[in-house]
């Protein structure tokens, strides 16, 4: 397919299909001219010369691969057939035997991207399909890595997992940071320099986990080892439970994956197509 693949994106003008289709014609591996790009309502104002369109069954015929980043409730109501298309689906909990149903395709690679996607910076693990061939896995493997990196999953609940772990895994931290602003607000910190402080140790930690590539515990353990106040911190969180509390958080993510999947699965099939 090389620099002319031809890739329409469900949802475009969401968050996801947004960075997707950015990070595409940034990394050349399809022309602006050669995207084919949906929406439901507002025609997004980003590369205006792909094809915008409302009309999925039209995306799917003007493409070789089609890109599924709508929200999962959203999915029941996109009625196309991509009978002999690649489809690549980053929604959360919708299985490979769902999207091939409904999508009648069997050559299936599901995904779980993040919203670092915007700055090109995610991390998205994968699965195909039996079906999906060498080079179907290739194209895939070319686009998740065009906006950050990228693994090859052995099997689907693997992605379940992943959907809480990596998935949701950005809001975490922004959880955390979220907490410590409102401690130091509620300590009487001006709320601007609160922001400022919290949103900068963000970024740095996230720079110096880049620039080591420790192991997170490493990490830890280097600071750790001065026995001074971040021992002091970090003892006390331990102690109320933090690593507990991440544990729940992550299994009640991969539950919610594995119950998306469920409804699915028991969803009316669709009727019509086009
Ligand atoms: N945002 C995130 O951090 C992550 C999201 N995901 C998955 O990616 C998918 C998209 O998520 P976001 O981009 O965050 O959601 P979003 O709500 O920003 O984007 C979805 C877009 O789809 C559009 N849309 C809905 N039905 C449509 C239709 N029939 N035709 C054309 N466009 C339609 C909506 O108008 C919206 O612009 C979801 O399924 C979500 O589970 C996966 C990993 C991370
Ligand atoms: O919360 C969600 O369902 C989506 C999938 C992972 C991140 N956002």
């Amino acid at each position: 397919m090389g620099s002319q693949a031809r890739i329409g994106i469900i949802g475009a003008g969401g968050w996801l299909g947004k960075a997707f289709s950015q990070s595409i014609v940034e990394a050349g591996i399809a022309d602006a001219e050669a995207l084919t790009l949906s929406y439901r309502s507002a025609k997004p104002d980003v590369l205006p010369s792909a094809t915008w369109t409302k009309d999925n069954q039209l995306l799917v015929e003007r493409s070789d691969v089609v890109i599924v980043s709508v929200r999962p409730e959203d999915f029941p109501a996109v009625r196309v057939s991509a009978q002999g298309k690649l489809v690549i689906s980053v929604m959360a909990g919708v299985t490979l035997e769902h999207l091939a149903r409904h999508l009648q395709t069997d050559r299936i690679v599901r995904s779980l991207p993040n919203g670092a996607a915007e700055v090109r910076s995610s991390y998205t693990p994968w699965v195909a399909s039996e079906a999906a061939g060498e080079e179907d896995c290739r194209i895939a493997q070319a686009i998740f890595e065009s906006c950050g990196t990228s693994d090859r999953l052995a099997t689907e609940a693997d992605i379940d997992y992943f959907t809480g772990l990596t998935g949701s895994g950005p809001a975490f931290p922004a959880l955390l940071a979220a907490a410590m602003m409102n401690h130091a607000v509620a300590r009487g910190i001006n709320r601007d320099v609160a922001r400022r402080g919290v949103n900068a140790l963000l970024v740095g930690a996230g720079r110096l986990a880049e620039l080591r590539a420790d192991c997170p515990n490493d990490l830890v353990e280097t600071f750790m080892a001065y026995r001074g106040t971040t021992a002091a911190a970090m003892d006390a969180m331990r102690a109320a439970g933090i690593d507990d509390a991440v544990g729940r958080g992550l299994d009640a993510a991969f539950r919610k994956s594995i119950a998306m999947g469920h409804a699915d699965a028991e969803a009316p099939q669709p009727t019509a197509s086009a």
